[in-house]
């Protein structure tokens, strides 16, 4: 097969270039939009592409392992097209599902890095690795800096490492949840060998050397040196172990900003999908609020959190399954506002119990366009009035966007 010239013209959802072509479209890695590339295609995809024209939006990457690490995919792209591309992601996905409208600029929401890291280590022969798959591979790159993480994790990198390799298994992979916290870094192991009971003492040691603040493995609480708190607003959590939080603090900020300005003087709230509180905490505030949350874990330390006095108005929660069992229209009776905020599948079972409803506005938050859109077009078909959606970037140089929108009944 020769070689052929590529002239790109849009970046995809996953941060390759696209170049069309007579044959149909040709993914080319590492390209922008007004390159042009010369390369070989197999399979409509560009082979080691030469760059014969940059693009002015074109910058160095900054991090060293940015040729095999899959973490980040466009570290390539000056910021403002890049946050650009982001907002796009969204117009897209909402433009599939036939839904035209004001999509607002991204908010850039990376400051002070990921304070949640989900690595994995492994062997190669004796050595241990650990860090973040090779694009398209199973194969492991080893991480010795990073720049989309809290700088409190990039340091820890070699007692991270440390810690793994004493309870990796002979075959395999581990993963490790890393969170940053006030109190240190709170380290949660899954996968780990099974015979890690044996070496409780050592890893005791090394999490006290290391000054970290918790260990769990396989879901045990090894240690805890001191409660890994969270500072929701004014309101002290220690999240389950590996549990799920926003990945920066700043979107975390963002996304609850949005929330409260959508629900603005909402005076009885259903926080679906609530996770630790994230936004409950907050509008409880000044709102009643009931949230929904499927994992035990998360609403444990939610319960946990609001046995403290802290000035909320009624808190009331219930551990529900929302695809199989999403609130009824009945049930969403009293409420006048809904928040809700779903892992990547979304959350279609709720939006058409929703769309059947007279809750007067919904506010919606994603981490994934396709899926938001879906549900945000149930809606719209169910008579809300979109008002708002408004992307918010946390994982900086992936391709994962976070949107919040907010509707109305009229
Ligand atoms: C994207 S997180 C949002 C959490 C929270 N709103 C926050 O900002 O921290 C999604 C949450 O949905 C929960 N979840 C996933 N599937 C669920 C289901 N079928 N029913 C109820 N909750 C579910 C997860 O445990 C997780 O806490």
């Amino acid at each position: 097969m020769s070689e052929r010239e590529l002239k790109v013209t849009e970046l995809g959802h996953r941060g390759d270039g696209i170049a069309q072509t007579e044959t149909g479209p040709v993914f080319v890695a590492g390209a922008l939009p007004g390159e042009t590339v010369r390369a070989e295609v197999v399979d409509g995809r560009a082979k080691k592409p030469v760059i014969e024209t940059r693009s002015p939006d074109r910058i160095e990457p900054l991090c060293r392992h940015i040729k095999t690490c899959g973490g980040c995919s466009v570290q390539h792209l000056a910021e403002q097209p890049y946050l650009a591309w982001k907002r796009d992601l969204v117009v897209k996905a909402l433009g599939d599902r036939g839904i035209e409208t004001e999509v607002g600029d991204t908010i850039a929401a990376t400051e002070g890095g990921r304070r949640r890291a989900v690595l994995t280590a492994t062997r190669a022969g004796r050595t241990p690795l650990l860090g973040y798959h090779e694009k398209a591979s199973h194969k492991l790159v080893d991480i010795s800096e990073c720049p989309v993480l809290d700088p409190a994790i990039v340091s820890a990198l070699p007692g991270l490492k440390k810690l793994a390799a004493a309870v990796l298994p002979k075959k395999g992979e581990l993963r490790l949840t890393v969170l940053a916290t006030t109190a240190g870094l709170d380290v949660a192991i899954d996968k780990a060998d099974k015979t890690y009971d044996r070496k409780i003492p050592a890893l005791s040691q090394m999490v006290m050397e290391l000054g970290f603040s918790r260990l769990s493995v396989n879901g045990e609480v090894i240690l805890e040196v001191r409660p890994p708190l969270l500072d929701m607003a004014g309101v002290g959590i220690v999240a389950a172990p590996g549990g799920f939080t926003q990945a920066t603090v700043a979107a975390e900020e963002a996304l609850s900003k949005l929330v409260l300005d959508g629900a603005g003087k909402a005076r009885n709230v259903a926080d679906l999908f609530s996770g630790v509180g994230t936004f409950a905490l907050r509008l409880a505030r000044t709102a009643n609020v009931h949230a929904v949350e499927g994992d035990a874990a998360a609403l444990a330390a939610f319960d946990k959190a609001l046995r403290k006095p802290q000035g909320l108005k009624k808190v009331t929660f219930e551990r529900r399954d929302l695809s199989r069992r999403p609130l009824v229209r009945d049930e969403l009776e009293p409420f006048d506002t809904v928040v809700f905020d779903p892992p990547r599948v979304g959350a279609q079972a709720q939006a058409e119990q929703l769309a059947l409803s007279k809750v007067k506005t919904i506010i919606a938050v994603s981490c994934n366009p396709a899926t938001l859109a879906r549900d945000l077009r149930i809606l719209i078909d169910g008579g809300y009035v979109l008002q708002s959606v408004t992307p918010v970037d946390q994982f900086h140089y992936s391709p994962h966007i976070e949107a919040v929108a907010v509707l109305t009944r009229e």
